[in-house]
């Protein structure tokens, strides 16, 4: 009987529909906004709002939108995902660690559940569990230690585990991010602004503590820097507002409005919150804000990729996972 500690990596994202029809998209949005991490009103309140106007009106449209991105190998979302895991997976053995990486997401299939299933047959008894937030939110990160966490309470003998918490300034990520915007400027051309869109969370959830605003300034600073920026050659906004009540500012698709009249008539985006491509920017940045400048009178305007597998973010995963090895 050996009793040697095996370790495995669990890869975790945020899921996505499983076909870009109404019907999936439903049951995606149903369980991700039933998640009181991401929606934190009295389900007294909440639930008739979303069964009774946000599925059944909201599914549609976004399922709309999900068409006009989806790939024939599926959801941008996921297939970026099961690359990433590939791909670590790949580095992991070259390198010569006996490590399984298995892939789960909190919403939709493969389940969280699934992918710890996975690594309890490979005899895994000890796990690094790598949420693909680089900035720590409530609603993405603390969202994924509750499923973790849920899971551990069915379980007798509890594995080891650590849980990477965020990587918002790691040396890595921020030279990836930095590499891909000068990359972009060399096939491209350089433009008069580099604007660092995040996705948003509601102002009242920063208000309560969550660090994930500043996070995403202090993900910013280090990547102008690194780029050798002055102050008025780079800008922060937040995207992807939902409800009602105020979200962290400026907003992404107000700013493109204004930059053309301000005088910035190119501008080149990238989303330093999203490790895999999606909706959100596919569709959201590559398109619908692309349109909003164009017509507000700009003449040039880039979406630089996410990191997606770029051999430099599949590196950066890499020091994350065996920074945890010892
Ligand atoms: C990158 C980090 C993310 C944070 C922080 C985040 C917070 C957050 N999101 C919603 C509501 C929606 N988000 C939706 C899509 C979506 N969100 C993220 C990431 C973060 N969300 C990703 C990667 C995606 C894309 C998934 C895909 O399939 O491509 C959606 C669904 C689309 C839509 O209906 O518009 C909603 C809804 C809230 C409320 C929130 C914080 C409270
Ligand atoms: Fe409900
Ligand atoms: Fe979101």
């Amino acid at each position: 009987m050996g009793n040697k500690v095996k370790t495995g990596v669990l890869l975790v994202n945020l899921g996505t529909p499983t076909a870009p029809t109404a019907k999936a998209v439903k049951t995606f949005l149903g369980q991700f906004l039933h998640d009181h991490r991401v929606v934190d009103l009295p389900r007294m309140l909440w639930c008739p709002v979303l069964h009774g106007v946000i599925l059944p009106f909201r599914s549609p449209k976004v399922a709309k939108l999900y068409q006009s991105i989806w790939w024939e190998e599926g959801s941008p979302l996921m297939v970026v995902s099961r690359r990433q895991q590939a791909g670590l997976s790949a580095a992991l053995q070259e390198a010569g660690i006996n490590m399984p990486v298995a892939l789960g997401m909190s919403y939709g299939e493969p389940s969280i559940g699934t992918a710890w299933q996975e690594l309890k047959d490979a005899g895994v008894d000890r796990v690094i569990i790598l949420p693909m937030y680089p900035q720590y939110s409530v609603s993405t990160t603390a969202s994924v230690f509750d499923s973790w966490a849920r899971l551990m309470k069915q379980e007798r003998c509890l594995p080891a585990f650590r849980f990477i918490r965020d990587y918002h300034d790691h040396r890595g990520y921020i030279q990836a991010l930095a590499e891909s915007v000068r990359d972009h400027w060399e096939a491209e051309g350089r433009t008069d602004l580099l604007l660092l869109s995040y996705h948003g969370i509601p102002k009242r959830f920063e208000d309560q503590g969550d660090p994930y605003g500043h996070q995403c300034h202090r993900t910013s600073e280090l990547v102008a820097a690194e780029l050798g920026l002055e102050r008025h050659e780079w800008r922060t906004t937040f995207q992807s507002r939902f409800g009602r009540e105020p979200w962290l500012q400026p907003y992404t698709d107000e700013t493109m409005k204004a930059l053309p009249g301000e005088g910035t008539k190119s501008v080149s985006v990238i989303c330093p919150a999203f490790s895999a491509d999606c909706l959100e920017t596919l569709e959201e940045i590559a398109e619908q804000n692309k349109e909003i400048f164009m017509e507000a009178g700009g003449e040039a305007y880039h979406y630089i990729p996410a990191l997606n597998d770029n051999p430099a973010h599949i590196r950066m995963m890499m020091d994350l996972v065996c920074r945890e090895l010892v």
